[in-house]
């Protein structure tokens, strides 16, 4: 949004219900001060000035806090200059936590420190993990049972009685509300930081109550009044608005705490995909081709989702993409979609996250995004194809995952990519791909493709044709298989019919105790096979 909007939506704006003090608190006018004295002055040929994304999203080990300076807070910074204006929240953020002051993630790593000997959480009894971990140790209770009973005393058996019920049952609810703490304090304990953004810190936790593990992502600054107030706002409402998608990332809860926005979301335990792509680059590799349409197959479905439902995204990237591995999803497991089961063979579930700069489509209220992902016409205000933005700024992210050099910021090379160029890449794209990507590139928003069609096009679905046919001769070999196994117990069926004597040889069922079917045809035994 930009500033002098942003001063009219000020007027009407929604405030959050943090604390009466900021409520009736009129002193803090750095806001009003700001959005006039900022103004922007637009050259005829725009270039963008947006440094903002530099640095962002690291995702760092609790131990070692970074801050990278935010944008608004350099740009306020710029403008001015009291002790509640964000210098201040600037020299705090930049502050080593190693301070006097103890740091907020530094407090809570430390209780999270001490709750890791005494584990308060709740142990979910239906997560994967979970129901794994039951069944093996319910194996080897009837083993020992067993054992037991042949040999061992009967008291060995009661005394394991009350420990494999402690292990089964949940243990002991952490008194949520006995303690004044935080609800964030009091419902979660705080595993990692598991990234740093713009807007402010995120936190893999466990739910105290359920087991499960969610991300947890917590305003850098107090928001009220600001202009992050809004942007928090913004994102809690298209969350909230979506509802469940399998390729976007699911939303569990928000609240406000000392002044400070919360929300609870779900956790992705593949990290981001700038993550992947770094971690990729690093030992000199790059997604690969069938990857890389996986990647823009799934990513179309979710913006077709959100398109659907009357909203742009308007921050497609790498750091707002995350993955999900399948077998170790975390809560809430994946919602309905007729697209869900087909982008699953891959064992990767892309989801697109980060919902701060949602807009409406009808009536957008548009705060630009990255501005190595901005499409060219959103920099020049036309709104009027917002959803094609979000191609474009997908297009730019599947060419990173191929390899792209780091996108330019701004100056000609931003232009040359904005003009229909692609950037170089290490490797050379199959041609049909190639030529799909340049569309989504191209300098007219309407050339290019939307989500619907990209989730339905050749050379997306060619590959899930492909996964298709592999299954299908997975469970076509499964059927021969049967088959094989049928004729052979049907050629026994009637050997034995023949021979009645052969039906008493070692190896074989006696008579009396198969189970015909049909035509003396004994039943066949359901054998398993993988995956089946
Ligand atoms: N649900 C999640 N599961 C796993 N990791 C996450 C999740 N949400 C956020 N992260 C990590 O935290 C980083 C920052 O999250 P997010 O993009 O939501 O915050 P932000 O402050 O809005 O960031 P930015 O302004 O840089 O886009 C992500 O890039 C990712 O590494
Ligand atoms: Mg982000």
């Amino acid at each position: 949004m930009k500033w002098s909007e942003m001063a009219s939506v000020n007027a009407t704006q929604q405030h959050l219900n943090f604390s009466s003090s900021w409520e009736e608190d009129s002193s803090d006018n750095s806001f009003d001060e700001w959005t006039h004295k900022s103004v922007p002055l637009r050259s005829p040929c725009r270039t963008p000035r947006i440094q903002r994304h530099r640095n962002r999203s690291i995702t760092v080990s609790p131990s070692v806090p970074t801050s990278p300076i935010p944008y608004a807070a350099w740009k306020k910074l710029r403008l001015c200059d009291s002790p509640s204006t964000p210098k201040s929240l600037l020299s705090k953020s930049t502050m080593p936590c190693s301070s006097s002051k103890t740091c907020r993630s530094q407090r809570f790593l430390r209780l999270s420190t001490a709750f890791e000997r005494v584990p308060s959480v709740n142990i979910n009894p239906f997560t994967p993990d979970t129901v794994r971990r039951n069944s093996e140790h319910y194996k080897r209770k009837s083993q020992r049972s067993d054992d037991d009973e042949d040999y061992g005393p009967r008291s060995k058996e009661i005394q394991n009685s009350s420990e494999d019920e402690s292990f089964f049952l949940p243990s002991k609810r952490p008194a949520v509300s006995a303690r004044m703490l935080s609800r964030y304090e009091s419902e979660f304990l705080e595993l990692a930081c598991i990234g740093v953004g713009e807007f402010g810190s995120v936190y893999r936790c466990v739910k105290r109550l359920d087991g499960c593990m969610y991300a947890i992502k917590r305003s850098r600054r107090p928001i009220a009044g600001s202009a992050n107030e809004q942007l928090a706002l913004k994102e809690v409402y298209a969350h909230a608005v979506l509802g469940h998608h399998p390729h976007v990332v699911r939303y569990y809860s928000a609240w406000a705490e000392d002044d400070h926005m919360i929300i609870q979301n779900e956790y992705c335990d593949g990290g981001s995909l700038h993550d992947a792509i770094t971690e990729k680059r690093e030992q000199g590799e790059f997604f690969s081709v069938p990857e890389l349409r996986d990647l823009l197959l799934q990513v179309s479905m979710g913006l077709k989702y959100i398109h659907n439902s009357g909203l742009v995204h308007l921050d497609i990237k790498p750091s707002n993409i995350f993955i999900c591995r399948r077998s170790t999803l975390s809560a809430g497991g994946e919602g309905d979609s007729e697209e869900e089961d087909e982008s699953h063979s891959s064992g990767v579930v892309y989801k697109i996250g980060d919902l701060g700069h949602v807009t409406s489509i009808s009536s957008p209220q548009v705060e630009e995004g990255d501005s190595r992902f901005l499409a060219y016409e959103v920099l020049r205000e036309d709104y009027t194809h917002l959803p094609k933005a979000d191609i474009f700024a997908l297009g730019l992210t599947v060419l990173l995952a191929a390899g792209a050099s780091p996108l330019p910021q701004n100056g000609d090379d931003w232009h040359r990519l904005r003009q229909g160029e692609l950037p170089n890449l290490p490797h050379e794209l199959p041609a049909l791909f190639k030529d799909l990507l340049k569309s989504l590139l191209d300098p007219d928003p309407t050339a290019r493709p939307s989500a619907t069609a990209l989730c339905r096009h050749d050379v997306l679905c060619k590959e899930r044709a492909g996964k298709l046919a592999t299954q299908l001769r997975k469970e076509l070999n499964v059927e021969k298989f049967r088959t094989a196994m049928l004729e052979r117990e049907l050629k026994e069926a009637r050997l034995a019919a023949t021979s009645p004597q052969q039906s008493c040889q070692p190896g074989s069922l006696p008579k009396a105790k198969r189970k015909l079917v049909g035509r003396n045809v004994a039943r066949s035994v359901s054998f398993g096979f993988p995956g089946y």
